[in-house]
């Protein structure tokens, strides 16, 4: 059974005040907040067993890796890859994605197209654009449409045999699109195109199965849901991860040093190099465990919830404008007419609500709007509706005051 009251007792941040006020949380976009459970396991680990993984043979080092690896087969089973060495963990979606654009470097050919989204991070724009530097291969874009969907028929034209990727967001984070990857996904194999998804503003709301999207690599990050930072997954196809060269090199990813050559270690440490974040592995499969035992059905009818209801609210104000009107997670993007969304922001944050204002690393969402920017408040499943009334108070004493 699903009590707010309950989920919200589990988040000791929630109960903070900033300037006097009680904290309205709405930034989940930029980071989600850490239940009890995580902060515990945090505590743990640092109070009893901190010790090096992989190769030591005293009890501490058995018991972190034992916990870390654990960790592996946690997320492995919730993205539902078919093997833990699949999962590559990495510090988080931006490595992960560095990961793969630099594994190509070796592969792609002047005049190999990729193609990205017009929705996207930039961390899921900038390695391309890196890439494509590297090795003469030329980014293609997915043009979007005003609701903030992605335009699906250019798409479709765009592919041709000379596409050799294509990259997506699975959600958007500035507007909260929820984008159709099974068809991007299949139509790029079509063209014997490989695809990675960028999770990171899915997996607050949704539970992927990587298999049954057919996704080549999804990569995300922990502190998205409910984990701590400096942490995320990767998730590969093994004969794509097969293909691809080490990322880094050093200790943990090498079977056998010497100085005429080196050997490397299999999956997933291949891609594992030097001592990893090995608490923020571990807390990011309590994170897992907690938000499944939270419930994704319980997840989405809450943040559903929620966003028609901040929606049906905001959209009563004169003069404000929401951008991203189609399929979506939780995340309103708006603007008042007329004012800075940074000065909304900042008299927002005066009356205890914490949302981001800018670009949100997704700036040619903004230039398509010709926007300096948006006021992003992103909705989490312990927000509540009360919180919602907060927000759509401040938004209209702001524009009071800054009109
Ligand atoms: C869609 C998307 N892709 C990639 C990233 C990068 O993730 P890491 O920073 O964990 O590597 C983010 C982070 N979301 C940003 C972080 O701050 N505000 C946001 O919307 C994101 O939302």
């Amino acid at each position: 059974m699903f009590s707010i009251d309950k989920i919200r007792a589990d988040f000791p941040i929630l109960q903070r005040e900033v300037h006097g006020k009680k904290l309205v949380y709405l930034d989940n976009g930029a980071t989600s907040q850490t239940p009890q459970v995580v902060i515990d396991t945090i505590v743990d680990y640092y109070s009893n067993y901190n010790a090096n993984i992989h190769r030591g043979v005293h009890t501490l080092s058995q018991e972190a890796t034992d916990k870390y690896e654990e960790a592996r087969i946690k997320i492995q089973k919730h993205f539902n890859a078919k093997h833990s060495y699949e999962i590559i963990l990495t510090s988080g979606t931006t490595h992960g994605v560095n990961i793969v654009a630099s594994g190509f470097a070796s592969i792609l050919q002047e005049g190999d197209e990729i193609i990205v989204s017009a929705l996207e991070h930039h961390s899921n724009i900038v390695p391309w654009q890196m890439l494509c530097e590297k090795t003469g291969a030329i980014l293609k874009v997915i043009p979007m449409d005003e609701d903030g969907s992605l335009r699906m028929d250019l798409y479709h034209e765009l592919l041709n045999p000379k596409t050799k990727l294509v990259f997506c967001n699975h959600v958007s984070n500035a507007l909260g699109t929820i984008n159709p990857i099974k068809e991007i996904i299949h139509a790029a194999h079509k063209f014997g195109a490989y695809v990675l998804i960028d999770g990171a503003q899915a997996v607050p709301h949704i539970k992927p199965d990587v298999q049954a999207l057919d996704a080549d690599f999804y990569v995300a990050s922990a502190h998205k849901m409910c984990g701590p930072t400096g942490v995320g997954m990767l998730y590969g196809k093994e004969e794509l991860l097969q293909l691809l060269p080490p990322y880094q090199g050093g200790g943990e990813m090498i079977e056998t040093v010497t100085f005429e050559k080196t050997t490397y270690a299999g999956l997933p440490h291949k891609f594992e190099a030097g001592t990893p974040n090995i608490c923020g592995g571990i807390a990011f499969g309590v994170a897992v465990d907690y938000m499944n035992s939270v419930g994704f059905d319980n997840i989405e009818k809450q943040e559903n919830e929620l966003l028609s209801y901040a929606t049906q609210e905001l959209e009563k104000i004169d003069g404000l404008k929401i951008y991203g009107t189609t399929n979506k997670t939780s995340v309103i993007s708006f603007n008042l007419e007329g004012i800075h969304p940074y000065d909304v922001g900042a008299i927002l944050d005066k009356l205890g609500v914490a949302v981001r204002t800018g670009h949100h690393c997704a700036q040619p969402i903004m230039d398509f709007y010709c926007i300096p920017g948006t006021v992003r408040a992103s909705f989490s499943f312990y927000n509540t509706k009360e919180e919602v009334d907060v927000l759509v108070n401040a938004v209209k004493k702001a524009q009071m005051m800054l009109s």
